[in-house]
């Protein structure tokens, strides 16, 4: 079995005890007075217009990597982000790979200013209602883990909910699948979530496929100024980047290098 299957069979199992605790129908109405308070589709505009924007995670650990992070003051991290000009930050969830928590999103959320996406294997509806109700601003959808009629209802459920939804792809097909679903923003994965192989050509393939008015967001692997800069002259609308920022002393210097020549 590959990793995404058994992450999602885990996640299944997650959510049911989620649900015994807290029903759907409590969930919805959280995330509906959420909705209430919440600027919609703060992400989207986040990422729009101007140079190549950051998203910077917040993360732990990973399948790949293991533990990243010994030391993790998520709220610290998360305030460096912001201060470093980030768009928006993007916050693991997924507790047994990832080691991530629902409370590192909700904390972070109420902190910071700048959107918030829930990073997480997203199965089912009760995922994005939680996602809002937990004060995210947006939430992945991966297409490898979700079939055609899912990723178009739980596209639909978060735009009900003002939120926005990072459709995660990572081949022609999959790109074809997002658009079809009406993603608005689309996340071409570099790393191959069977194999871990990490390349950024997959970005650079992938971008002609999705049209100028849809976001393009190139995610993982990302480590140098070089790469952004050539993710750029692609046309990349924002970049996802997680493990050269967790991993950096000074995560704000980090992001400055990054960020290289462009304004
Ligand atoms: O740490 P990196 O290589 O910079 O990658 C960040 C992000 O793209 C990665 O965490 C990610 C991309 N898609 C995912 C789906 C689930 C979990 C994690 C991910």
């Amino acid at each position: 079995m590959n990793i995404l299957a058994e992450i999602a069979g885990r996640t299944k199992l997650r959510v049911a005890e989620e649900k015994a605790r807290l029903p759907l129908s409590e969930v919805k109405r959280r995330a509906e007075a959420a909705a209430k308070e919440c600027e919609p589709f703060a992400f989207e505009r986040a990422l729009k217009g101007g140079d190549i924007s950051f998203i910077c995670e917040v993360k732990r650990a990973s399948p790949s990597k293991g533990l990243i992070a010994a030391d993790f003051p998520y709220l610290d991290i998360a305030r460096d982000y912001q201060a470093a000009g980030a768009a928006a930050v993007s916050c693991l969830t997924e507790p047994y790979w990832f080691k991530g928590e629902d409370r590192y999103l909700s904390e972070i959320a109420a902190e910071i200013s700048i959107p918030v996406l829930r990073k997480d294997f997203v199965v089912n509806e009760y995922m994005v209602c939680a996602a809002r109700a937990l004060g995210a601003s947006a939430v992945l959808l991966i297409c490898a883990l979700l079939d055609d009629a899912q990723l178009r209802s739980f596209a639909q459920l978060a735009g009900e909910l003002g939120l926005s939804a990072l459709v995660e792809a990572h081949d022609e097909a999959e790109v074809e699948r997002a658009l079809l679903a009406g993603a608005r923003v689309v996340g071409v994965n570099n790393r191959d979530l069977r194999s871990f192989q990490v390349d950024m050509e997959v970005s650079c393939r992938l971008r002609s496929l999705v049209p100028p008015e849809i976001l393009f967001v190139s995610e993982s692997g990302i480590e140098s100024a070089g790469d952004i800069e050539r993710l750029r002259r692609h046309g990349v609308d924002a970049v996802l980047i997680g493990e050269k920022l967790m991993r950096a002393a000074d995560r704000r210097a980090m992001l400055a290098e990054l960020r290289g020549g462009g304004q």
